[in-house]
């Protein structure tokens, strides 16, 4: 009876989420953002930033929820009650994130101090009182195979994003830099200067698979903590893959928009899945491209182990 019962919840969120019609964008200074948040986007360009604010800022799909675990953590010395107290995205307001019934930046402005906000904008859109109080930024950057692979089974899952069509029509939009928040190339690369100029702690996606602890101890040095070895390997542990993937504050699960049947939110987690996605003609054609676009910048990815 209570099998049944849970069936038909299933069956009607199933059919809520195929009636949601898909996000709609629109443009801030040519780069593509949902349309909400460029309805807003006066309100979020004059966010008061305060010297204590913590940002961490990524490409979407780039590892972001991770990262955000492992601060979340390191913030609580390892406490895993306290960091499953809530879902994530009410720990961290995502300060571009409108819903119906709030926003990330009211989110923000209604909680206390010190606070971490999480943000997929490029550092040009950044709102400019966070470099005036010159507060901390952690950026995590993922190679851009898997980065376009993990960003296309999102957009299928995520109604809030534009329907991304077949892999096939994705590959060329994603190259293109038609995509929600703009050009991969653009993102990683301006991300990647900035850095000489402010506090910004570059990780990288596969870097935190090869060493988790001490990309982990990285952060923690970076947030000014010093937390015991075995509290570090307890944080490793909370943030694997397979800890977090069951963890409920970190799935997104009540998100009316997103569908886990199609695709969960923790999907794969590893290095190389492009691999099973791409077709060779593909990863020719990537790979031209990848040249041509990063050739003025000392950034570079592992893409395969
Ligand atoms: N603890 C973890 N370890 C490894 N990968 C993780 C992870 N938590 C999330 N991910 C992966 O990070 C991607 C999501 O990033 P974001 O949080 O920026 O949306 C997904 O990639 P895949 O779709 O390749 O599986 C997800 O599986
Ligand atoms: C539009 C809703 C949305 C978009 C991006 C999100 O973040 S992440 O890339 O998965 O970290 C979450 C929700």
């Amino acid at each position: 009876m209570e099998t049944m019962a849970k069936d038909k919840v299933e069956e009607t969120r199933e059919l809520d989420w195929a009636l949601l019609p898909p996000g709609e964008v629109s443009q801030v200074d040519g780069i593509m953002l949902e349309k909400n948040t460029c309805n807003i986007w006066d309100k979020v360009w004059n966010f008061q930033a305060k010297p204590d604010d913590l940002v961490i800022a990524s490409y979407p799909k780039a590892g972001t929820t991770w990262t955000q675990e492992i601060v979340d953590l390191i913030q609580n010395d390892g406490d895993i009650k306290k960091s499953r107290r809530a879902p994530i995205q009410l720990r961290q307001p995502f300060l571009e994130w409108v819903k119906p019934t709030c926003s990330g930046i009211d989110q923000a402005n209604a909680m206390p101090s010190p606070r971490t906000l999480k943000t997929h904008l490029p550092v040009q859109l950044l709102p400019p009182s966070f470099w005036e109080k010159n507060c901390k930024i952690i950026y995590v950057a993922r190679n851009a195979k898997d980065n376009m692979v993990s960003y296309y089974y999102f957009q299928r899952m995520n109604k809030g994003l534009p329907d991304p069509g077949s892999w096939d029509e994705y590959f060329e939009t994603f190259l293109a830099g038609k995509v929600v928040w703009g050009s991969w190339y653009d993102h990683v690369k301006g991300w990647w200067r900035k850095k000489d100029s402010h506090p910004i702690l570059y990780l990288f996606y596969e870097e935190m698979m090869k060493d988790p602890k001490r990309e982990i101890r990285k952060v923690m040095e970076f947030l000014g903590k010093d937390l015991k070895e075995e509290i570090l390997d307890k944080i490793v542990y909370n943030t694997s893959f397979d800890v977090m993937k069951k963890n409920p504050m970190t799935n997104y699960i009540n998100e009316v928009r997103m569908n886990h049947n199609l695709s969960p939110f923790m999907r794969k987690g590893v290095i190389g899945d492009w691999k099973n996605q791409f077709t060779e003609t593909q990863n020719k054609r990537f790979n031209e491209d990848y040249e041509k676009n990063m050739a003025d910048t000392s950034l570079s990815f592992c893409m395969e182990l």
